[in-house]
């Protein structure tokens, strides 16, 4: 039996976010986002939806409350284990953050050298998988300048595949491209999401979500809320 297999991948309990500087950004939230679920986070700018982003994935300092996030307890999290839960959440940033100077294969191997694979043809193997599996097959010797802002969004969602997350979070991934291409890349995220990934993005984009309408949480005065509508 596998434990805590029905625990929802995000609980969050009574929980401040607060921004460096201690600013309070957020003040006590709860929601849980189970395996699976695609869920929006919208909310004006300023809200708070890239802090508390910042706070899932412990680059902001939970100050109090309860986050339990793929199987890790922030508010007793140990320092050096940051980079094990960050390897169970795969983060996508709108600026993406590539790079330049390496290829699209140097560039995922970095990552999986950073997270401590070793066997060169394991590493090969799994490069390849995730470039399938974003559409990117024939593209793992170009460089990313010789790529579309599309592409290279692609490359960034491929690198935040390469150790199989319980869950993907991504802070406005379609800010920077134009419609059609958000749409692909909403597509993208859509099937990988159909394939078991709980995913939660944070977006201005209300034509997308009009276009493929999912669950939504908003940031708004200082709390988060549920919305069914928008
Ligand atoms: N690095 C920082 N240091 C201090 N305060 C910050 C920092 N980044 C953001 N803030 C403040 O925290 C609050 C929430 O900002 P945040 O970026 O989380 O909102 P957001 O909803 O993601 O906005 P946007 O949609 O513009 O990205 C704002 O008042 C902002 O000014």
């Amino acid at each position: 039996m596998i434990p805590f297999a029905n625990q929802p991948v995000v609980q969050v309990l009574n929980t401040d976010v607060y921004q460096l500087g201690e600013k309070q950004v957020l003040e006590n939230i709860n929601f849980a986002i189970q395996k699976g679920e695609f869920v929006y986070l919208i909310g004006r700018t300023g809200s708070g939806k890239s802090s508390l982003l910042k706070t899932l994935y412990a680059d902001l300092s939970l100050v109090k409350g309860s986050v339990q996030i793929a199987g890790y307890e922030l508010n007793s999290i140990r320092r050096k284990d940051i980079p094990f839960l960050r390897r169970k959440l795969g983060i996508v940033f709108q600026d993406f953050q590539l790079f330049m100077d390496r290829n699209i294969a140097q560039n995922l191997e970095f990552v999986l050298k950073a997270t401590g694979w070793t066997d060169s043809m394991k590493m090969k193997t799994r490069i390849a998988e995730v470039l399938i599996r974003v559409g990117l097959s024939g593209e793992m010797n170009k460089m990313p300048h010789q790529l579309s802002g599309g592409e290279q969004q692609r490359v960034v969602i491929a690198r935040a595949l390469l150790n199989d997350p319980e869950i993907l979070l991504a802070d406005e991934p379609t800010g920077n491209l134009d419609p059609e291409v958000s749409e692909d890349i909403m597509r993208l995220f859509l099937s990988i999401n159909k394939s078991g990934m709980s995913v939660l993005m944070a977006t201005h984009d209300f034509d997308l979500i009009r276009k493929f309408p999912q669950r939504m949480l908003r940031c708004e005065n200082g709390k988060v809320v549920e919305r069914d509508y928008l």
